[in-house]
């Protein structure tokens, strides 16, 4: 692995000294050593709802599979309407959608009453909208004379035969299920879920729902990355609950997780202090890390690597370092795991209402709630609390994470910032 730091301990010290990489190299290096799963499998199209398409996949029919009716009206030959309008015809057939009218035999100077989506019939060119003609009896009066082809949606005009409708990587979104089931596929072949392993280390953590005794706090993380988790449909958990900072503890599990995992992601004891085991117990599994410390705040000492075979992400135990070091920099490298083409958190661009003054060189990722929208419609931003990591009410009120780039010092009213927004449906 390229750039990859042995365990030991000089090098673990060394490399978490200084002010650390930048996010962005950080989040690069992560996601190159994170290795896209193999096996596929082969799902019904109804549960395949944000899973990773395996290959390609071509056209089998064209779309629409035949010329259809746009609107519902009245389907005519453009030829028998020369001359001056306005225009009498005779309404001489019916074509519901579902129903497929020949058109045959009908008489010049006729229409056939037709609906959204029915068949053309044949020999018919255009349709007139039912609001732009006036109907008297068995007959219509049409004002304006339309184009040839006007209302109708022509055979392979949105999709032709053996056209490529999506690649390796692309997400089920609904709309593109819509296209698959629209050629008629039932079923789909995508990568296998990718199985994230997840850690709450801390012997002071009890889970909800426990006593709690002197010292102790519940465990937030767990349900917050299980939350996040949950939201990944191509993602699976295998959660192995709270492990005491105990290195030989920690070290039964880490040895454990590649048999079940893709990736191992941990909360908790990645810092300095002598408490914090888990650099430690990686080393006995010959474990290698290539991210040690990051200059973000909150998240510096988050911590990204290998476990033999598979990724490991160390997020820091403050629950907002937890939650952004999982979305900026794990979440990039687990994305690529489960064989998605996009990574990268979704950035929108929002304006500063609040004035802040930070650090040269470090990234900050702070909760913001919207205040409201400039006449552009971007969001205005309120930053929330006072930038604790250890803060759980003030990110609980954020709409979202405003980023605050490494280069600037001052935060003034008015700045374009970088949001991601912390809303799911
Ligand atoms: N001497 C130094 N101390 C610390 C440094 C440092 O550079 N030098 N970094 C600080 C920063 S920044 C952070 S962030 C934290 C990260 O610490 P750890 O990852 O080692 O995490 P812990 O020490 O285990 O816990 C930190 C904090 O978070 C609470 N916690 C842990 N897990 C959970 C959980 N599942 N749910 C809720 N809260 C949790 C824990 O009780 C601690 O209060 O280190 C700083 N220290
Ligand atoms: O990473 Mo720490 O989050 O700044 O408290």
């Amino acid at each position: 692995m390229e750039n990859a730091v042995p365990l030991t301990n000089e090098n673990c010290a060394a490399a978490t000294e200084g002010r650390g990489i930048p996010v962005d190299i950080a989040v690069a290096k992560a996601v190159a050593i994170a290795r896209t799963v193999a096996e596929i499998e082969r799902i019904p199209l109804m549960d395949a709802a944000g899973r990773v398409l395996a290959g390609e996949i071509n056209a089998a029919i064209e779309l629409p599979p035949f010329d259809n009716s746009a609107m519902d009206g009245y389907a005519i030959r453009t030829a028998h309407l020369s001359g001056a309008g306005p225009w009498e015809l005779s309404v001489g057939g019916r074509a519901a959608a579902g129903e497929v009218h020949a058109g045959r035999g009908s008489r010049p100077k006729e229409a056939i009453r037709i609906f959204t989506g029915a068949a053309m019939p044949s020999g018919f060119d255009a349709v007139v909208m039912q609001e732009h003609c006036e109907r008297v009896g068995d007959r219509i009066l049409v004002a304006r004379l339309p184009r040839r082809g006007e209302n109708v949606r022509h055979a392979g005009e949105d999709v032709r035969a053996w056209n490529l409708l999506m690649g390796a990587g692309d997400q089920l979104l609904p709309q593109r299920l819509a296209l698959l089931a629209g050629q008629g596929l039932d079923t789909v072949e995508v990568l296998r879920k990718v199985r994230i392993g997840l850690i709450s280390t801390g012997s002071e953590l009890r889970d909800p729902g426990e006593p709690l005794g002197r010292g102790q706090i519940y465990n937030s993380n767990r349900v917050m990355i299980r939350a996040m988790m949950s939201g990944l449909p191509w993602a699976e958990i295998v959660d192995y609950g709270i492990i005491p900072d105990r290195r030989d503890a920690l070290a039964e599990a880490f040895g454990e997780a590649p048999r079940r995992c893709d990736v191992l992601v941990t909360t908790g004891g990645v810092s300095a202090g002598e408490e914090d085991h888990v650099v430690s117990a990686l080393g006995c599994h010959g474990g290698s890390l290539v991210v040690l410390k990051v200059a973000m705040r909150p998240g510096k000492p988050v911590k990204i690597g290998m476990i033999g075979p598979i990724l490991f992400a160390g997020l820091p135990g403050n629950p907002n370092a937890a939650l952004v070091t999982f979305r900026q920099i794990a979440l990039p490298a687990i994305r690529t795991i489960a064989g998605l083409r996009r990574v990268g958190p979704d950035w929108s661009t929002a304006i500063a209402g609040f004035t802040y003054e930070k650090r040269l060189g470090r990234t900050e990722f702070v909760p913001v709630r919207i205040t409201g929208r400039d006449e552009s419609g971007r969001p205005l931003l309120e930053m929330l609390g006072r930038g604790s990591s250890a803060s759980l009410m003030a990110m609980s009120l954020a709409d979202g994470i405003a980023m605050l780039p490494p280069d600037v010092v001052s935060i003034e009213r008015g700045l374009l910032l970088s949001f991601e927004s912390l809303s799911s449906n």
